[in-house]
């Protein structure tokens, strides 16, 4: 789909105005934590997604990964409907087992991350939060698409949008993961434009109870969840009812494994709360990658989404040699 797919063509000069300032562009951008294994800065379209808003190029996954990857999913869901108000499939799992590994490691070397931190008002008090996760985040939502410039245009006539359209600077879904929604989209019937990827690094990273209800995504949304690598412990509970569910005070416990994916849909969102619990040692300290896919309706969506996925934090990249993500600096070379 033409919103979806990744211009290859060079980026013509005017973008610079929308972007980054000039300024602070590299022409020619080196990692500080750069390794041989992982140049992705030729210019080669074939071998790398590219765009104005990247800090550099996102490789393509290798041949070997996507030809396999083509195959998934590689074995039937479970339907787990049976407590009042869930609505999940389960794939366990989704991703072939051949590839699982080159998979979660080619997508630690190659996206970008970051740790963001915000802050919320609750009366007159603020509060500074620091997310206790690695975060990115691409996509825009259905209103509009990337234009021949790569800028996003009205999706129904092709216009280009006013500058305040969005406080943010949307970035496409880069071809590395653009292939796992097409095959997510084809199992499941439902349509995805958004892309959020978390990495925790280890058992002290999380994420606390939440719910994805936000009006954004519509009614009854469709959220696909991927992991990879480490093993983690997926809490779900009902929310609070006048009721007192039993589902309230005892957690459903999925421990999810790399490869799986579950997909959460009906009143999952409005009924229920969903978590990544922190752990002591074990498999947690190897690091897991979760990726889910969700379809925002509105511009409010896509500012969200960048707003607490990439906003001003702090960018880093896996470095293979400490094996931990570090700060990532650019150097001007010319
Ligand atoms: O890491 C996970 O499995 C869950 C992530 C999640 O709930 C979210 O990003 O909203
Ligand atoms: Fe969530």
């Amino acid at each position: 789909m033409e919103s979806r797919s990744i211009r290859m063509s060079k980026r013509p000069r005017t973008l610079d105005a929308f972007f980054t300032p000039p300024a602070k562009r590299a022409r020619h951008e080196k990692t500080a934590n750069s390794e041989a294994t992982t140049d992705t800065s030729g210019s080669d379209p074939t071998k790398a997604s590219h765009h104005a808003t990247y800090p550099y190029a996102i490789s393509h996954l290798p041949p070997n990964v996507s030809e396999i990857l083509n195959l998934a999913p590689s074995t039937e869901p479970r339907v787990i409907n049976d407590r009042t108000d869930l609505d999940l499939v389960y794939y366990q799992p989704f991703v072939p087992k051949e590839i699982t590994k080159d998979l979660f490691e080619f997508l630690r070397r190659e996206l970008f991350f970051y740790r963001v931190k915000y802050t919320i008002k609750r009366g007159p008090v603020e509060t500074n939060i620091t997310t206790p996760r690695f975060t990115t985040v691409f996509g825009l939502d259905e209103t509009a698409r990337f234009g021949g410039d790569e800028l996003p245009v009205d999706s129904a006539s092709g216009k280009a949008l006013p500058k305040d359209a969005y406080n943010c600077k949307p970035r496409p879904i880069p071809q590395c993961l653009d292939l796992l929604r097409t095959l997510t989209e084809n199992a499941t019937g439902c349509t995805f434009n958004f892309c959020l990827v978390n990495y925790y690094s280890t058992g002290q990273d999380s994420i606390s109870y939440h719910s994805d209800d936000e009006r954004f995504l519509g009614v009854e949304p469709a959220i696909a969840s991927f992991t990879l690598g480490a093993k983690r412990d997926f809490l779900l509970k009902h929310k609070p009812t006048p009721e007192g569910h039993a589902s309230e005070t005892q957690p459903l416990k999925l421990p999810l494994g790399s490869g799986d994916m579950l997909l959460m849909k009906g009143l999952t969102q409005s009924k229920w709360l969903h978590s990544i619990p922190k752990r002591k040692g074990g498999e947690a300290d190897k690091g897991r990658i979760n990726i889910t896919f969700r379809r925002a309706m509105v511009r409010g969506g896509t500012d969200n989404y960048y707003h607490y996925n990439v906003n001003s934090g702090e960018l880093y990249k896996w470095n293979e040699l400490s094996r931990k993500m570090l700060p990532w600096m650019h150097t001007m070379d010319a």
